[in-house]
Formats: C-alpha cells, sequence, structure tokens
C-alpha cells in the first residue's frame, strides 16, 4: 500500500537532535516525508544547508539580526526565510503531521506549544517543556487532540514498555543514568573541572547544555520531573540507578514482579526514528547490539552527596506547583554562569537549591507568560 508522504517540521534542526532526525529522514523511503519547516539560531550556514538539501518550505532563524545571512544563503531558491522568536513560533504554527521540537532549553517551550495546538505528532526531545510547564503542556495536547511520543532516550524506553499493559499494574519507572563523566570523581576533583571536561560525556554524542547536565546529574534530576508529568506518576514511583554502560534506557516494574525494559546501542536515531515512524517500525541502518560482545551491564545506586541535583529533583517532585519550573530555571541561568566561567560546578547545586528556597509554595503556572514569568524570576535569584 503506498502511504501519503508524512509532512514534518523541525524546531532545533541544526542541533544534535535535528541534525540526527534530518539523518534518519535520509534513510526513510524516498518521498515518505517531506519538510516543511527548519529553524536554527546561530548556526545559519548549516540552516541554509539543510533547508536546500531537504527542500524545506521555510527556514528560520531566532535570531532576528541574522535574516540577511540566511536569505543571502538561500539565494536562488525558492525557499521562505524568516528571522526572530515570533518567526520561529510562527513557522511552528504551521500545520504539519509531525513536529520534532529539539529546541534546547525553555526557549523550545512557546514555538512548541504553538505547534501542539495544531495537533498532529509532537515528538518531544524538548524535555524543558514538561519540566516547567507540565500541566499547561499536557492540557494544551488534549485539548488540540495532539499525540505526545517522547524523544528522550529514557521515557522513550518507558513508552515503549508500557505499550498495550494495563497502567494501574505499574509499580514504578526505573530512569537509567550513565553517571556521567564524574561518576568516579571525588567531590574535592569535581569542584575544579571546566565545561570543556564536564562536557565530555562517556557514551552519548548531544548538545554541549545536556552533556554538562549529564555531569552534574542535572539532566536526570529534569528527566525525573518530566517522567512524573509524561506518565503521571507519583513521586514515590520514580527511581533513578546509575547504568554507566547506557544500553539499557529505562525499565518499568509491574506489580507482578516483572521488570520490563528497552535496550539498544546509545544512539538517538533509535527513539528519533520510533517517532517519526510511530506506529510503525522503520528499518534504520544502526549499530545491533552483539549481546556476546558485551562484557557486562552494571547497575549502582546514584550517589546524592556528589550529586545533590538528584535531591534537588525529589523536592521538586514532592513540591509540585511551581517547582518544576524553577529548578530548570535556576539550573540553565547556573549552566550558562558555569559554562562563561563564572561559578564552579559545584555552585550550581547550590545555586539552584538557593532559588528552590526563594520560591517556595509559588503557584503552578497555567499559562505562558506565567512560566516564563517564574524563570525570569528565579534567573534573577541565580545571577551567576
Ligand atoms: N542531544 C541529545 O542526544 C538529546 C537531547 N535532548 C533534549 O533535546 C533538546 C535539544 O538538545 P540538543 O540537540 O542536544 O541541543 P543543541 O544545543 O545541540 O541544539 C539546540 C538547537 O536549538 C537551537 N536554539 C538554541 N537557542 C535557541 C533559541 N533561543 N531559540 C530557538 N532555537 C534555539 C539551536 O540553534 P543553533 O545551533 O543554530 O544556534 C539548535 O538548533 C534539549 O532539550 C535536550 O535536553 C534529549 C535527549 C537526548
Ligand atoms: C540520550 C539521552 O536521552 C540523554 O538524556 C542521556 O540520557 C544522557 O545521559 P545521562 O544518563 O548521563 O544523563
Ligand atoms: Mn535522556
Amino acid at each position: 500500500m503506498v502511504q501519503e508522504p508524512r509532512s514534518v517540521s523541525i524546531l532545533g534542526a541544526t542541533g544534535s537532535i535535528g541534525v540526527s532526525t534530518l539523518d534518519v529522514l535520509g534513510h526513510t523511503e524516498d518521498g515518505a516525508f517531506t519538510v516543511e519547516a527548519l529553524t536554527g539560531a546561530s548556526n545559519i550556514a548549516l540552516l541554509a544547508r539543510q533547508a536546500r538539501k531537504h527542500k524545506a518550505r521555510i527556514a528560520v532563524t531566532a535570531d532576528e539580526s541574522r535574516y540577511r545571512d540566511l536569505k543571502e544563503a538561500l539565494s536562488g531558491t525558492h525557499i521562505e526565510v524568516a528571522a526572530g522568536r515570533n518567526a520561529v513560533i510562527e513557522a511552528a504554527s504551521r500545520p504539519v503531521d509531525v513536529t520534532m521540537a529539539a529546541i534546547v532549553g525553555i526557549a523550545g517551550l512557546a514555538p512548541t506549544l504553538a505547534a501542539v495546538r495544531n495537533g498532529g505528532v509532537i515528538a518531544l526531545a524538548n524535555k524543558e517543556c514538561l519540566v516547567c510547564a507540565g500541566r499547561l503542556f499536557l492540557n494544551e495536547c488534549e485539548a488540540h487532540g495532539a499525540t505526545l511520543l517522547p524523544v528522550d532516550s529514557e521515557h522513550n524506553a518507558i513508552y515503549q514498555v508500557l505499550a498495550g499493559h494495563d497502567r494501574q499494574a505499574v509499580e514504578s519507572v526505573v530512569l537509567t543514568a550513565s553517571g556521567g563523566p564524574f561518576r568516579t570523581w571525588r567531590r574535592e576533583k569535581m569542584a575544579t573541572v571546566t565545561a570543556k571536561t564536564a562536557a565530555a560525556h562517556p557514551n552519548w554524542s548531544m548538545g554541549l547544555k545536556i552533556s554538562i547536565d549529564s555531569a552534574s546529574m542535572f539532566n536526570k534530576a529534569l528527566e525525573m520531573i518530566e517522567a512524573q508529568h509524561l506518565f503521571q506518576l507519583a513521586p514515590e514511583q520514580i527511581e533513578v540507578i546509575v547504568h554507566p554502560q547506557s544500553i539499557v534506557h529505562s525499565m518499568v516494574r509491574y506489580r507482578d514482579g516483572s521488570v520490563l525494559a528497552q535496550l539498544g546501542p546509545p544512539d538517538m536515531r533509535i527513539p528519533i526514528a520510533y517517532a517519526l515512524t510511530w506506529p510503525e517500525r522503520a528499518p534504520l541502518p544502526v549499530e545491533r547490539l552483539d549481546f556476546a560482545k558485551l562484557a557486562r551491564l552494571e547497575f549502582e545506586a546514584p550517589d546524592e552527596t556528589r550529586f545533590p541535583s538528584i535531591a534537588l529533583a525529589r523536592r521538586a517532585l514532592d513540591e509540585g506547583k511551581a517547582a518544576g519550573a524553577v529548578l530548570n530555571g535556576a539550573k540553565e541561568a547556573a549552566l550558562d554562569g558555569f559554562i562563561a566561567g563564572r561559578i564552579g560546578f559545584l555552585d550550581m547545586a547550590e545555586r539552584v537549591e538557593a532559588a528552590m528556597d526563594a520560591l517556595a509554595g509559588e503557584p503552578e503556572p497555567l499559562a505562558l507568560d506565567a512560566v516564563e514569568g517564574i524563570d525570569r524570576r528565579a534567573r534573577e535569584i541565580v545571577k551567576p
């Protein structure tokens, strides 16, 4: 049976997830997908190359000052060009079958919400949408009939192993964490690391910010809150276990004692392809796991003294309300400060805790401007 082509927009096309998404599209059958919008920010040359190669209808940079550069880079084509935050939101609101939401940080929230309001499939890599605005985001998905498919590898794994099972039978979910580059380091040594060392993830090739978040385990902290919203879990149903090989992407415990897991090589093209082709599974030429060569799969409890981010996430899960938005906004500001060399690696968790103390009990933000407001206040407290 010949199927209609699916139209796809990629928000954050020039980033790690965006590039992998276009790579996956390149492996699908000819004519299976058409590209509507590609958005980026600073990397104009790559955005223009991608738009030409994949015959996008529109290319948008979030940086208003780069309009002319992008226009010039796409001269001689019929590809529309636009620039600025609102242009990204407008491009995201064009109706498509699938939107890959892969802008980094809370900057991805407004464009992804715009895509949600069109219905269709939202392939969600941007975990911050759920961390900062879980209830708002899910309400909008329901109101507009959007299908939310998680791309974050752990949540995609859980989504896959929940499929076809009774939710009432779920005891807990177990998020796996690599432990990052400092898994075995002493705390004193962690105090002096640079952004370059922190960005060297042992298993995954990812953007700068999520790589450093993996090193501080703030990535796992965000993922705990992401899981709470996505799978409607109580705080005590969310477990974290360190698994240094990143082969088991996460697990679900059922009430009969069974544990179901999803495994695969650490390659984001697998969850990306799952979301793009759902509910089918298309062939994908990625590495196959060779179980005879896998020496061992290890598991260990996270050390919450060296990685206080995990305890901060537990606190946010328990407090609810605006705590997710505060944790994320404070973390983004602290991370920017660490990358710029203004604060140390261990200072990040201290700054986040201070913001959570100061803004404890703030009401849950249920509109975009309320989320952005609480995010701004958290950043002001951190002021790195
Ligand atoms: N990378 C991975 O393997 C995984 C990523 N994720 C999540 O996916 C999201 C993307 O991650 P990743 O691809 O690593 O990030 P990258 O930093 O590699 O890419 C981010 C993308 O967002 C664009 N961008 C940056 N700032 C803005 C802004 N203010 N407005 C609009 N666009 C902007 C960038 O444009 P430009 O580069 O042109 O400046 C780029 O296209 C994050 O939320 C991350 O947590 C989740 C699981 C795995
Ligand atoms: C690939 C992916 O989903 C990342 O979020 C990954 O999980 C990061 O690894 P950590 O487990 O080290 O945070
Ligand atoms: Mn993840």
